[in-house]
């Protein structure tokens, strides 16, 4: 409706040409002026609040994507293990809020009054509508060819940079490594052939578009040269008038600049909507239903039947036809050489690998069947690489809780024996990590894992060889975690190779090739099954290892 306004200017050259300097009149002179002032203040004003409307729009997209963006990127990691094309669906809202907040919007706005002012052009004259209707149709099949033929080529230049920053970032991860053992000069080779296909993919696109661009351009202005041409010669044969001439020109101007405006932004438009297709899609694979209804918090049991387990997406499985049961105060340590499947079975038990067959049940329900965010305080986990968030140990051990509690933080410190540790640190708990958590060592963090995982004493507990880098001191305290959890009624499943941890269990679980070998009480299982592996030479910790 407010594009009207854009005719002022056209309107405003036929009154001039064909009243104004007919009459010349003065007085009418200032008032078409005033007029015409009053209509452009008010085109900037109606622009402004467009512009800021379109800002809003986007704000609001962004808000309502930023959680479900944030599950799914979650969901995502586990699904495709880690890949960084988890990172897509931000990068996604990114692109689109970019596009909503740039110039693309506003020219698909002003697309519907290109009609318009086609058939106002007809109104002056059949021979100018027709020139600027051939034209306009001319510039929209432009805009086609310039859509279909790139098309194409962004999904490509899209998959050479999802390629590329998966190298990059796989790089920065193993710095480390690269230095110490100088894989610089290769991975920099392939950084640079990974590059150039990125480049060479955007060049094309980029030559594509600007191709599109100027042809588009220089047609238009044809085409204002030929409306001119058009009104002159029906100016000679008084079929028109002169300001009519130049108000057809300008219309013309205004019938096409929406259709340039398309085209110009077109790349955008093409990549915000692709974004828009793949957050869809990303949003759908990487998000959980969660149920509706809430259950008690499980206090009793754990049973694991028939299970089959296969990493997401495959079907070939890791482990197969595992069963046990544990009750309240149970312990259970899952031995098995490296490679049997203990890590699996610890995200099985969390729920966080879904079975192929088989069951896991808490209290007999499924963890699918609980909201994570109301399971998760009564889980506690140490994964095998003990990854801290960038954030105070404080917020740590209360697992980034925005309702921190002290007496808990310190609790939970206490049993992982990290409490005088903490306070000896410049700022105690308020002591900040870092994102690559250099300020505690292997142990240290291992430690402050243990103490998230015992914060408000969860029922279930999942330690994936959380003694890997303890020292004594630290050992001693995990075990003393181990049998205050027992004592308290909760069921402790401890991945692990070393006796002593072994022998705080009352329970064993041997694996071995995916496949479950033994599981009972501890003292039968190792009575039968294990041989206990002499301290090594280099004085390493002893081990239990499953017999030939
Ligand atoms: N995400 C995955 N995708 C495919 N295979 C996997 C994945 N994770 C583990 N595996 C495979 O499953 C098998 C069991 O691995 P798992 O990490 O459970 O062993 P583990 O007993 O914990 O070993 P370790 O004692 O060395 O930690 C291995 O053969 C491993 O290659």
């Amino acid at each position: 409706m407010f594009n009207v306004l854009v005719l002022a200017g056209p309107i405003y050259m036929l009154q001039v040409y064909d009243r104004v300097l007919e009459s010349r009149s003065v007085a009418t002179l200032v008032a078409l002026s005033l007029a015409l002032v009053g209509a452009y203040a008010l085109q900037a004003v109606i622009d402004i609040v467009r512009g800021r409307l379109l800002i809003l729009i986007a704000g609001v997209f962004d808000k309502n994507v930023q959680q479900p963006v944030h599950d799914a990127t979650i969901g995502l990691s586990i699904l495709d293990r880690g890949s960084a094309s988890a990172l897509q669906p931000i990068r996604d809202v990114d692109a689109i809020r970019a596009f909503l907040m740039g110039s693309g919007p506003v020219g698909l706005m002003d697309l519907p009054w290109a009609p318009i002012f086609l058939v106002l052009c007809f109104l002056i004259h059949p021979l100018i509508g027709w020139i600027a209707a051939v034209g306009a149709l001319i510039l929209f099949c432009v805009a086609l060819l310039a859509e279909r033929s790139s098309r194409t080529q962004p999904h490509s230049a899209i998959r050479d940079g999802r390629l590329r920053y998966t190298m990059l970032e796989s790089n920065r991860r193993n710095a480390e490594t690269i230095v110490a053992m100088g894989l610089s000069g290769a991975l920099a080779e392939r950084w640079e052939r990974s590059n150039a296909d990125h480049l060479a993919a955007q060049h094309r696109t980029s030559a594509t578009i600007n191709g599109y661009t100027s042809l588009t351009r220089a047609l238009r202005l044809l085409l204002q040269s030929a409306i001119l041409g058009a009104g002159a010669y029906l100016v000679i044969h008084r079929d028109v008038t002169s300001g009519a001439m130049l108000a057809s020109s300008i219309m013309m101007t205004r019938a096409l600049a929406p259709i340039e405006q398309v085209i110009a932004n077109w790349r955008g438009l093409i990549g915000a909507r692709e974004a828009l297709q793949r957050l869809a899609s990303d949003l759908a694979r990487g998000s959980r239903l969660v149920p509706q209804t809430s259950l008690a918090a499980p206090k009793h049991t754990v049973e694991v039947s028939h299970l089959v387990l296969a990493p997401p997406g495959s079907r070939s499985s890791i482990l197969s036809d595992i069963n046990f049961s544990l009750v309240a105060g149970d312990a259970l340590a899952v031995i098995g050489p490296s490679g049997s499947g203990k890590t699996t079975l610890a995200k099985a038990l969390l729920g966080i690998w879904h079975p192929l067959a088989g069951s896991v049940r808490l209290d007999g329900a499924t963890p699918d069947q609980w909201d994570p965010v109301r399971l998760g305080p009564h889980v506690g986990y140490v994964p095998q690489s003990a990854d801290i968030f960038p954030a105070s140990i404080a917020e740590n051990i209360s697992r980034m809780s925005l309702e921190p509690d002290s007496d808990a933080i310190v609790k939970a410190a206490k049993a992982a024996g990290i409490h005088q540790l903490i306070l000896r640190l410049p700022s105690g708990y308020d002591s900040q990590m870092d994102e690559t958590n250099s300020a505690l060592s292997a142990g240290q963090r291992q430690r402050l894992a243990l103490a998230r995982a015992l914060y408000k004493d969860p029922f279930l507990l999942v330690l994936d060889e959380p003694n890997s880098n303890l020292d004594g001191e630290g050992e001693v305290a995990l075990l003393e975690a181990v049998r205050a959890a027992r004592s308290r009624g909760a069921i402790v499943v401890l991945m692990t190779h070393r006796p002593a941890a072994v022998a705080i269990c009352n329970k064993v679980l041997l694996l071995a090739g995916g496949k479950q070998r033994a599981f009972g009480e501890r003292d039968e299982i190792l009575g039968k099954n294990l041989r206990q592996a002499r301290p090594r030479a280099a004085g390493g910790p002893n081990r239990i290892e499953a017999a030939e």
